[in-house]
């Protein structure tokens, strides 16, 4: 019989998920297979994790398993595709942990069900949206399973593929955005500040910070209605968000371009490399 989920590639997503299911007792430690490229990370998972079974390669873990996530890097992903074909069939269930390679490219190499998704290193602390794509091939029974098994720690919102290169900037990117924001920010404060530390300033920027979504999200507050209530004409807030009101617009639209543009280009390189993986085969 067999096991009701594999995970390949143990980095940053695969071990938060692993960590998630077996947390929330998502699934059996008895019932996750998982494969890694370097053995080291399998060797430390085994001590933390006892039942799960640990897999030689990718072709062993997808033999054992019906349901697989694939959390490899974009560019390593053409291979591992590949590497799998032969030993899956229209019934395997691929779930991909990036939206960089097209769902048509995945296509290539599995002729069933399949789900690009975009998850967040927030949901290491329960929280986050995953960004998600099902193929016409998937059905519901797929889309279900993907569904319970990161519901419990993520919001999960289904897209259509061409809209996820935008959204993923205020869910995947974020934490790494947000981070560079703040950082600025206390930078800037610091040069100002005579008897506090940058340490001191990043903990009240982080306070705030959480406040501030709570505050915006319970009380259905808008960006534009929180303005309006602190910053009054005249006063210290108001002349800050004017120097924002200006510079920000560009500073966003430029980043957000940098981004979405790596994103295609990345694209199109995994299909090239899909492309020449066919021919060569
Ligand atoms: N980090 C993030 O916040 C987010 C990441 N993603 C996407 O998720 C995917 C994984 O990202 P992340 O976990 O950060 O990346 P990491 O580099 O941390 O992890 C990738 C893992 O895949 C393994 N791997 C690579 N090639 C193979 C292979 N051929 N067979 C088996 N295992 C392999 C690597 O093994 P080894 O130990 O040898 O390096 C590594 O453990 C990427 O596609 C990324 O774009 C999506 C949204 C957010």
């Amino acid at each position: 019989m067999k096991k009701e989920i594999g995970i390949i590639g143990i980095g940053n997503v695969g071990s938060m998920l692993l960590r998630k299911f077996t947390e929330f007792n998502i699934f059996r430690e008895e019932n996750i297979c998982v494969a890694n490229r370097s053995e080291e990370k399998l060797e430390s998972l085994s001590i933390k994790y006892p039942d799960i079974t640990i897999c030689k390669n990718n072709i062993e873990l997808t033999q054992k398993c019906k349901n697989i996530l694939l959390c490899v890097e974009p560019l390593n992903l053409p291979d591992v595709l590949m590497e799998i074909q032969p030993y899956t069939d229209s019934e395997a269930y691929l779930m991909v942990s990036t939206s960089m390679v097209a769902v048509e490219d995945i296509q290539k190499f599995h002729d069933g069900g399949i789900t690009i998704f975009m998850p967040t290193l927030i949901s290491m602390v329960n929280g986050g949206v995953t960004l998600a794509y099902h193929n016409s091939r998937a059905d519901n029974n797929q889309k279900t399973f993907f569904h319970n098994s990161l519901k419990q720690f993520s919001e999960v919102k289904i897209l259509e593929e061409s809209d996820i290169n935008i959204c993923q900037n205020m869910t995947a990117s974020f934490p790494g955005f947000f981070a560079e924001i703040m950082l600025e920010f206390v930078k800037s404060a610091s040069v100002k500040s005579r008897n506090v530390s940058d340490e001191e300033l990043e903990h009240m920027l982080l306070v705030s910070l959480l406040g501030a979504s709570r505050l915006l999200l319970e009380k259905n507050m808008s960006f534009e209605e929180t303005i309006n209530r602190v910053s009054t004409k005249g006063g210290i807030t108001y002349e800050g968000v004017k120097v924002f009101e200006k510079s920000l617009p560009d500073v966003f639209s430029e980043a957000l371009c940098a981004s979405m543009s790596r994103y295609k280009e990345i694209t199109k390189i995994a299909s090239t490399d899909i492309d020449k993986l066919k021919s060569q085969k």
